[in-house]
């Protein structure tokens, strides 16, 4: 297993970048801990792939470098850099068995017939595929080529990093379940740094450890769930994250207050004068319905999802969800919303301004 650096890295698809958004990737200075469980989240076209080809050796970068364990493979090819890599669709030999492809990565290695018996009935296992160990993949469904590819990536204890590139694409549903939580038991029992690379929120959310997002080629924040979800350091962070995403409102601030349209909102905590572009951002889930207390909310639509529902409101001219339990009352005149203080984050040019006398939550690059 190792510790992953990256140095100063950015890279452009041009020869001669000469403004930001030639720069697919940004600069980025970071440790990816070693033995950590990492997904890398982001939309499409947002430098994932980018970022993860440096790693794992497909693409040298055209600025900084990328060092395993302290060792600089900036220029070492992926054969050199003792990885396993998960793609998004199956990469298996038909001819062979299951049990076949499981093993040649450990067979490949020389390693004792003993113990790779062992090891792949443990994966076989881990994939739900004992039943089928003696069979040819040749005819298997995509799903099931699927899981051996996973196994294939999981059966090494050896490797440096474990890299995933949205590898449950071609998954049914439930198993996507149950292989997110296989490979969280195996980050458990055998520590691997693993990078797993998707633009799905809950596949991030649940996987990681922490999950590095990505936003127009830049790494926005690196951080747990919790973090991403209570204090979003970039707007877009906020948006993306959660469903529906953070509310923003254009505002002015001072000290622990802030005004929308000559309303003032309690922050409960100091946040000095900030300067550029403010917005107030809260999570629909932090946004209570009241009856005279608040802001003045007008109910545009009701949405049941089950366990709770969906308002979609105006306030002060911008829309606003929020989440309201089932037994909550909603007023179709006269209805107002009050936003929880202590969960309110203030936004500086899309950047998270940090409360005087706070000292959680920073810049990730
Ligand atoms: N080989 C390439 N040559 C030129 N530009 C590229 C190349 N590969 C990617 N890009 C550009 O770099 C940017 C980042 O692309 P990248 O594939 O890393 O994003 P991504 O987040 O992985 O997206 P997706 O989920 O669609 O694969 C995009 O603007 C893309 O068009």
């Amino acid at each position: 297993m190792a510790q992953i650096t990256l140095k100063n890295l950015a890279h452009s698809y041009l020869p001669n970048p000469s403004q930001e958004d030639d720069w697919a990737l940004k600069e980025i200075d970071h440790v990816w801990r070693d033995g950590e469980a990492y997904a890398l989240l982001g939309p499409s076209g947002c430098g994932k792939s980018t970022l993860l080809n440096i790693i794992s050796g497909l693409l040298i970068p055209s600025q900084g470098s990328i060092l395993f364990n302290g060792n600089d493979v900036t220029e070492a090819p992926t054969a050199q850099r003792n990885i396993a890599q998960v793609f998004q669709f199956p990469v298996v030999y038909d001819t062979m068995t299951v049990r076949e492809n499981l093993a040649f990565p450990l067979k490949n290695r020389g390693l004792d017939a003993g113990i790779i018996k062992e090891r792949v009935e443990r994966i076989g296992d881990m994939i739900g595929m004992t039943d089928q160990l003696d069979r040819k993949a040749r005819g298997l469904a995509a799903d099931a080529k699927q899981k051996i590819s996973l196994g294939r990536g999981m059966v090494r204890e050896d490797v440096n990093a474990l890299l995933f590139d949205e590898p449950l694409t071609v998954i049914d549903p439930h198993m996507k379940w149950q292989l997110r939580t296989q490979l969280k038991e195996l980050h458990r029992q055998f520590g691997h740094t693993m990078i797993y690379v998707t633009h799905d929120q809950t596949e991030a959310l649940t996987f990681a450890d922490r999950v590095v997002v990505m936003h127009d080629g830049r790494v926005v924040q690196i951080g747990t769930p919790d973090e991403l979800f209570e204090r979003p350091e970039h707007t877009f962070v906020g948006y993306f994250i959660g469903s529906p995403g953070m509310n923003f409102l254009e505002c002015s601030v001072e000290g622990e207050t802030a005004t929308v349209d000559g309303n003032r909102i309690a922050l409960g905590s100091d946040y000095g004068r900030p300067s550029g572009r403010i917005q107030l951002g809260v999570r629909p889930e932090h946004v209570k319905l009241s009856k005279g207390e608040g802001l003045p909310a007008t109910i545009d639509r009701v949405e049941d999802v089950g366990r709770h529902r969906i308002v979609r409101a105006r306030v002060l001219g911008a829309p606003l969800n929020i989440i309201a339990g089932e037994g909550e009352a909603i007023a179709t005149d006269g209805q107002t919303v009050v936003f929880e203080p202590g969960r309110v984050n203030i936004y500086s040019d899309d950047w998270r301004v940090e409360p005087h006398g706070s000292s959680v939550g920073r810049r990730a690059a």
